[in-house]
């Protein structure tokens, strides 16, 4: 076990129960100004979706899907031209239910790394190319565990060493540490004050494969450790496969199916899951795979009804007008799909 700092969370007898990340009917739009005319890119367009406590939520879809900004919406992490424009992004550290996006820049740089911590894509992002790695944890983690230096100093090599990374790396610059070796520094930071959710966005997609398991097996063991919650980003559905508990599939800015990740590796609903899932390679399956016809629409001008259904085998005219609604076909199997909804009918 990690023997850095107490849990965050306090004890509550209906903590457990309580999602720690409600997002509801949630609309982040880029307004870029085109030769004078304003055009809206409709990112993330109607999502709603919770995320549990001690849970690694998996998010995925193609690139351009709306994965990155959906993220960086959920942390707050916007800036223009990227605006909210609907719904809400609900916290809750053990205290109930906090609205981001209503609380003030100060309760917000409170919860930021000691409650909600964020790893980006590509390292560099967080670590300051001149500056030692010791200074990046003194500027972000400090001030959050309430000790003074030489206590907090240690208490980060007592983290450092738990995931085998040698305390002498705190006196590296960046650019003198393998990729993988920054990455894992980064994790180090990001979960340095315990933090009750992480936010992860295509952590090991520059890494190659031996690095990237090492640093996914560190992910998943943290997150036993911490009992945190992940909301993990990747369009690697073999990744996911491998660490996420539940998935979410984004497709066009919306989310079309949810479930268990087994449930949905197993029995995909959507059309647009089953490709995906269709299309990972198999060990002694040489068949080709077939690439789905037409291309992910333009979000600055997107199809009406089912965004998919320009794509859809199974499209009617109904996926044409209707967008269809998110509609749970197990208790915990969400699926957005006219044809899914007919045939449970049926
Ligand atoms: N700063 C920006 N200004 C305008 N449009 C943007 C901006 N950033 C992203 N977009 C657009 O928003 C849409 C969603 O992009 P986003 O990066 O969220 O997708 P993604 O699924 O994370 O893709 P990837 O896997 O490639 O990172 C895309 O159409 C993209 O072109």
């Amino acid at each position: 076990m990690l023997a850095v700092l107490p849990p965050n969370t306090p004890a509550a007898p209906d903590v457990a129960s309580r999602p720690v990340l409600s997002v509801q009917g949630l609309k982040a739009y880029y307004r870029v100004n085109a030769y004078g005319t304003v055009r809206e890119i409709r990112a993330v367009d109607d999502i709603s979706l919770e995320i549990r406590r001690n849970e690694i939520y998996g998010l995925a879809g193609e690139s351009s899907s709306g994965k990155s900004t959906l993220i960086k919406t959920v942390a707050r992490a916007i800036r223009p031209p990227l605006q909210v424009v609907a719904g809400h992004v609900r916290f809750d550290f053990g205290t109930g239910p906090r609205d981001l996006y209503a609380m003030p820049d100060t309760e917000l740089s409170a919860i930021r790394w000691r409650n909600l911590s964020y790893i980006m894509q590509g390292s560099m992002n967080v670590l300051n190319p001149v500056r030692k790695i010791r200074h990046a944890f003194m500027d972000f983690a400090f001030r959050h565990m309430g000790l003074g230096k030489a206590d907090f100093l240690r208490r980060v090599r007592e983290h450092l060493a738990h995931l085998h990374l040698p305390p002498e790396v705190l006196e590296r610059f960046p650019h003198e540490l393998s990729g993988g070796m920054r990455q894992r520094v980064t994790i180090a930071l990001a979960t340095v004050c315990r933090p009750d959710f992480v936010i992860a966005d295509e952590p090991t997609t520059a890494l190659d494969v031996v690095v990237q398991k090492g640093v996914l097996d560190m992910i998943r063991n943290l997150q036993r450790e911490l009992g945190s919650s992940v909301l993990f980003v990747t369009h690697d559905m073999a990744v996911h496969a491998n660490l996420a508990d539940r998935l979410g599939i984004m497709y066009a800015g919306r989310l079309v199916e949810e479930a268990p990740t087994r449930a949905l590796f197993r029995t995909p609903l959507h059309p647009y899951t089953r490709h995906l899932i269709a299309s990972l390679p198999r060990i002694g399956d040489d068949a080709p795979r077939h690439g789905l016809e037409g291309r992910p629409p333009s979000l600055a001008d997107p199809p009406p009804g089912c965004r998919f259904h320009p794509r859809c085998p199974l499209a009617m005219p109904i996926c044409r007008q209707e967008v269809p609604a998110l509609l749970a076909h197990q208790p915990e199997h969400r699926v957005a799909c006219h044809a899914v909804a007919q045939a449970a009918a049926s």
